[in-house]
């Protein structure tokens, strides 16, 4: 098995090539890949290039084994994946997610900058995953862990929980995620970002991911956070978002649809030894 890693601003990724690879990926064999520790370690896998009426899709896969519909971070990564593979020649081009298609435009003849078109934002509740009647999941008070919080939710294509604070901090996003991302208010699991205004047009955010916990940047998060500090006007519809990792830019226009913009980075190819496959913990 064959992969090539990837990161976007910190969130980092493994491809896996389905066209060049055999070998079916299973929720076991990405739990051993993506281990820190035992394993190659990464965010999580993105297996394609699938070839879908035309248009090239992939899948994303979180570190436990679980399938997200989404990755902000890891749609520019294999986007740049496919530059680098001469998979496409073309300043822009269409992947299909299970979360929605996203439209990207390579910025820099090298690829590291990609802008995304993310498509639209979603306040509805039950786009969020959240039960109960159909409304915008606003500044819904949540229990998390015994604690009260304002939450607003949104679907960037997967879902999302973002809670505004005056400071935020690594910790902070741990403690609340280790019950948040499990909660009975969410009917499939959560992305969780803590939020910290700077100004109106910047933003800062610590997130917890669904199926990896904390990670230092993520797309969808980005945007999850833009659009829901946009939604209660507290920023301009224009905004940098400031991660651990990195900064990603963020434009929402009137309609909801969002623009991502950001860079991506090659970092090794590496191949899994037959022992590694073979080794039961
Ligand atoms: N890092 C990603 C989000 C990955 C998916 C998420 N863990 C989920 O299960 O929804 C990003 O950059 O958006």
């Amino acid at each position: 098995m064959k992969f090539e890693k990837y990161h976007g601003i910190g969130n980092d990724y493994l491809v896996y090539d389905c066209q060049k690879n055999t070998e079916e990926l299973d929720a076991d064999k990405i739990r051993k890949i993506c281990d820190r520790n035992f394993g190659v370690g990464s965010d999580g896998i993105l297996a394609g290039p699938y070839i879908e009426d035309g248009e090239f899709a992939v899948r994303v896969f979180n570190p436990d084994g679980s399938e997200a519909k989404r990755a902000g971070n890891g749609i520019r990564i294999f986007a740049k994946y496919l530059k680098d593979a001469g998979y496409t020649l073309s300043e822009r081009l269409t992947i299909r997610t299970k979360g929605g298609k996203v439209q990207v435009r390579f910025l820099n003849a090298d690829g590291t900058r990609i802008q995304a078109d993310m498509g639209k934002l979603s306040f509805s509740s039950k786009d969020a995953g959240l039960a109960g009647e159909a409304r915008e999941a606003l500044r819904e008070k949540m229990v998390f862990g015994q604690k009260e919080y304002d939450c607003s939710c949104a679907s960037m294509g997967n879902t999302h929980c973002v809670i505004p604070m005056a400071e935020i901090s690594r910790e902070k996003v741990c403690t609340i995620g280790a019950f948040s991302e499990r909660s009975a208010y969410f009917g499939d699991r959560v992305n969780t970002q803590i939020m910290k205004v700077l100004d109106k047009n910047n933003i800062q955010i610590e997130i917890f991911e669904r199926g990896v916990g904390y990670t230092l940047a993520s797309g969808t998060s980005s945007c999850a956070a833009a659009g829901v500090a946009y939604k209660l006007g507290m920023i301009d519809s224009d905004v940098m978002v400031h991660m651990p990792g990195g900064k990603l830019w963020i434009q929402i226009d009137e309609d909801w649809h969002v623009m991502m913009t950001g860079s991506v980075q090659s970092v090794c190819r590496v191949e899994m030894t037959e022992d590694f496959l073979r080794f039961e913990p």
